[in-house]
């Protein structure tokens, strides 16, 4: 036992930040305590070093009572967790914290006296976090039955004098551990990580983050085999879980991986943890202090061997971008060298850095906080030149964020940058600048701050997830839009298992109200929830939803509504990147100037604009019609039943059924539009039959349609549906009248659209719409229920029509053809 190797563990700030935590650490330290010899590091509790670099900040400002009063904050965060852990003693560990505290009060008195805080003083004031962290852990674990000692990093860890992230002495170090480890087998030693000490004894800190830096300096010192950091994450994930709801835990990761997401700036990992690990073959393992079950992630020598495993985003936040150009090209100039070399003797630390290949211009990105230093050392460096104007002045874009992909076998797989820029390009983020190293395990890039969420999401679901999410944002409650919720609930687990798709109902909007959550809306009780938002006076511009809407990943405007005018709304989104799939017939049957400068919008953008549905609801007819021309054919005839709610009440008369009931039924099972004039007049029709002879390239409007309506105009527009549906029983008996005619004459009653493009300049007119006697085997005349159908005569379907025939109205169908075109979209983008 008394030579087994060490094991090395670290307890991050929130690991040790409240009771429940703390509790948890301590259980856990004691069970492998008995296992093996151990080592602990930890860092300070919760957010305590930002509250020092606050105080720090205050006493700066001569606020010596408000540094005071951080640091009475920390000190309560101390003791509260003390006392919960310990309650017997808690007053003797308050004393002790107290004691612990007082040269840090002092010290911020100094500070606020001369108002300047000097580097060492800041790392003198940064490390009373951690050490007051590891006293009291010792403490605690000894009350609790677990023998361990305060041991002082800064007696152990070696560094020069760069305070704030000081460099370690690794001989030095590694000489001191190792005098020390012969004497830590007795009891645990509890160390502050992050702070460390130069030769002669001044206090330093290691960068943020840095404890498990500490740690893994330990395990080298003291040949210990595998570190372990615990946090408050299952493993470190695919993407920062904060930003990435979807990002997941990643098992196995080699060394190499673990410094490229260091050295990119993983929070969770310090830049130069790995270092050390590498060069003495010691594993880490990230693990949750409350999940210590779940093996959290594995970083070693070895990695994963799956080819399939996921892809990591890292992002480093709080950056500036730096541009420095050359006015003229100049072989002497080398003015890559000379900024870095610049950048590097002011201590700057340069995230990225990037080349023009002519080497004329230059990018650099560098910490905010080292933002003036920068300048600084960048216009001393090229004052000269400067002035002399041979240099541009420095260009400066902030806050920005360095945004990278890595993984080990990226090399390998074809076209990554292509798709990590297309991904990006594809939700309008804009890249300020980029590399790809020399190893092919990374790629970065520089975006805008505001982008950071948009741009790792949008990334990491490009990479990672098995599923591609879509973005709906629908308009119209009404049946069609009701069914599409109802279809997209039904429906999310199996496209999302089976097909890779994961539907999100963003938005969801009516005339006058709209839900939004960029997150996703529960389906469940969508409807009732936006019938309860207070409607506006005024029918709202959901544009600057849009503007939310286009930041998602493929976001698709999805208009389940008959209203008209919202071509402005299409228009809006289709300059915003957003798809747009349409059960709506208006935009289409616009003047054709209007129409063809919608459809050329969508194309401007390399949007989709899907409507289908327009057309005999979910039946392919668009499509048909589309391969038909795409593919030579020329298209001589087209004879159609277009209105299923019309063919259902042509069916119902031949039943003997009263026109009055039968529109009413049609109504009630949602065949017709909202206002049934709009089918019986036929100008629903006229609107469909305009789509398909627009689709063959006809220049027509609706003027140029032959209409005899189905039922004779309502002499009153006006009236509500109600009295419209009421005074149709007056044309009952003649409905049945035309019926009985039909029916002895061996027809069956249709309403028909006819488009035939022979008639293209001949004065008579291309499409006509009207009822028609259809005879007994012809197509059409047996259609059953809502059924439509679409024939179309062409130069090679000429003895024999290609039909197209089916259910051609209703909520559900027409709901599941707007489905379709969703899915066709997704499954477009992801073909590509
Ligand atoms: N790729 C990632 N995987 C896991 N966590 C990440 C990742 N990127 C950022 N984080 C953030 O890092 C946090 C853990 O790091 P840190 O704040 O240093 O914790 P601790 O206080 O335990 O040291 C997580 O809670 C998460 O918010
Ligand atoms: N307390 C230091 C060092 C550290 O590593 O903390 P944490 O383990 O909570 O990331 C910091 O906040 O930077």
């Amino acid at each position: 036992m008394s030579s087994a190797p060490f094991q090395v563990m670290k307890f991050g700030g929130s690991s040790v930040g409240s009771p429940r935590r703390l509790r948890q650490v301590i259980e856990l330290i004691g069970t492998h305590a008995k296992q093996g010899p151990l080592a602990v590091v930890v860092s300070a509790m919760g957010d305590t070093t930002d509250w020092l670099l606050e105080a720090a900040g205050l006493a700066t400002q001569g606020d010596l009572e408000g540094a005071l009063s951080v640091v009475a904050r920390i000190a309560h965060l101390a003791k509260t967790n003390a006392a919960a852990l310990d309650p017997a003693r808690a007053t003797a560990l308050a004393a002790r914290v107290d004691s612990l505290l007082a040269p840090l009060r002092q010290l911020l008195q100094g500070i606020s006296l001369t108002r300047e805080c000097s580097a060492p003083s800041r790392d003198r004031v940064l490390s009373f976090g951690e050490l007051v962290s590891a006293t009291l852990l010792a403490e605690l674990l000894t009350a609790s039955g677990t023998e361990a000692t305060f041991r002082d990093a800064r007696q152990l860890l070696v560094t020069d004098d760069r305070f704030g992230a000081a460099r370690v002495d690794g001989a030095l170090t590694r000489e001191r551990l190792q005098a020390a480890v012969a004497g830590w087998r007795a009891s645990v030693p509890v160390l502050p990580g992050f702070i460390a000490a130069t030769p002669d004894g001044r206090t330093t800190t290691l960068g943020r983050n840095g404890s498990d830096y500490t740690a893994a300096l330990v395990a080298q010192g003291i040949g210990a085999t595998e570190v372990t950091v615990w946090t408050d994450v299952l493993g470190l994930h695919t993407a920062d879980p904060d930003l990435v709801s979807d990002a997941y835990p990643v098992a196995h990761l080699t060394h190499g991986e673990g410094l490229e997401l260091a050295a990119v700036g993983v929070r969770m990992l310090h830049p130069r943890t790995m270092i050390p690990l590498i060069e003495a073959g010691i594993s880490l393992r990230i693990r949750n202090t409350m999940h210590p079950d779940h093996p959290g992630t594995l970083i070693d020598a070895i990695g994963s061997r799956d080819g399939q495993r996921p892809t990591c985003i890292a992002t480093r936040e709080e950056l500036a971008l730096l541009g420095i150009e050359v006015r003229k090209l100049s072989d002497q100039f080398q003015l890559g060298e000379r900024v870095l070399a610049a950048l590097r003797e002011a201590s700057v630390t340069v995230w990225l850095s990037t080349q023009s290949a002519n080497g004329q211009s230059i990018a650099v990105v560098v910490p905010r906080p080292d933002l003036l230093r920068a300048r600084g050392a960048l216009e001393s460096e090229l004052a000269q030149e400067l002035a002399r104007h041979e240099v541009e002045p420095l260009a400066l874009r902030e806050p920005v964020t360095l945004l990278t992909l890595v993984a080990e076998a990226m090399g390998q797989g074809a076209n990554v940058a292509g798709r990590f820029f297309g991904a990006l390009g594809a939700v309008g983020v804009n890249v300020r600048a980029s590399a790809q190293g020399a190893s092919s395990r990374s790629i970065s890039c520089v975006v805008d701050a505001a982008d950071t969420a948009i741009a790792v999401r949008t990334t990491h679901a490009a990479f990672n997830l098995a599923h591609q999410q879509v973005s709906l944002f629908l308009l119209g409650r009404g049946t069609v839009g009701g069914q599409l919720l109802a279809q997209v609930r039904a429906q999310q687990a199996l496209l999302q298992d089976k097909h890779g798709i994961a539907l999100r109902v963003v938005g969801l909007a009516d005339s006058r109200r709209a839900l939004f959550d960029a997150a996703g809306l529960p389906l469940e009780g969508l409807e009732e929830r936006l019938a309860r938002v207070e409607p506006g006076p005024e029918p709202r511009t959901l544009v600057p939803l849009l503007d939310e809407l286009r930041r998602l990943p493929v976001p698709i405007l999805v208009d389940c509504t008959a209203a008209s005018g919202i071509e402005a709304l299409y228009t809006e989104a289709f300059r915003r990147g957003i798809h747009v799939v349409g059960a709506n017939k208006k935009p289409l049957a616009l003047p054709w100037d209007d129409r063809e400068a919608l459809l050329a919008e969508a194309r401007r953008h390399h949007v989709a604009y899907h409507y289908e549905t327009t057309v005999a609801s979910s039946l392919p007819v668009i499509d048909t019609l589309a391969n038909l021309v795409r593919t030579g054919d020329t298209v001589r005839l087209i004879t159609a039943s277009l209105s299923g709610s019309v063919g259902f009440i042509c069916n119902e008369l031949t039943a003997g059924v009263p026109l009055s009931v039968a529109v009413r039924t049609a109504r009630e099972r949602g065949f017709t539009e909202p206002d049934p004039r709009e089918d019986l007049s036929g100008t629903d029709v006229a609107r469909k039959a305009l789509i398909l002879a627009r689709e063959l390239g006809l220049p027509l409007s609706l003027s140029d349609v032959a209409l005899e309506p189905f039922v004779p105009e309502d002499p009153r527009p006006g009236a509500s549906v109600d009295t419209f549906l009421h005074g149709l029983k007056a044309l009952d008996a003649a409905f049945a009248d035309r019926v009985a005619r039909c029916r002895s004459a061996g027809t069956v009653l249709r309403y028909l659209a006819r488009i035939d493009p022979s008639k293209v300049g001949t004065g008579s007119p291309v499409i006509r719409v009207g009822p028609a006697p259809v005879e007994a085997g012809q197509p059409g005349a047996d259609l059953r229920g809502s059924e439509s159908f679409v024939s179309f005569t062409t130069t090679r379907h000429s003895d024999f029509p290609l039909v197209v025939r089916g259910a051609g109205a209703g909520g559900a169908v027409t709901a599941s053809g707007v489905l379709a075109d969703i899915l066709r979209i997704s499954q477009a983008l992801r073909g590509r």
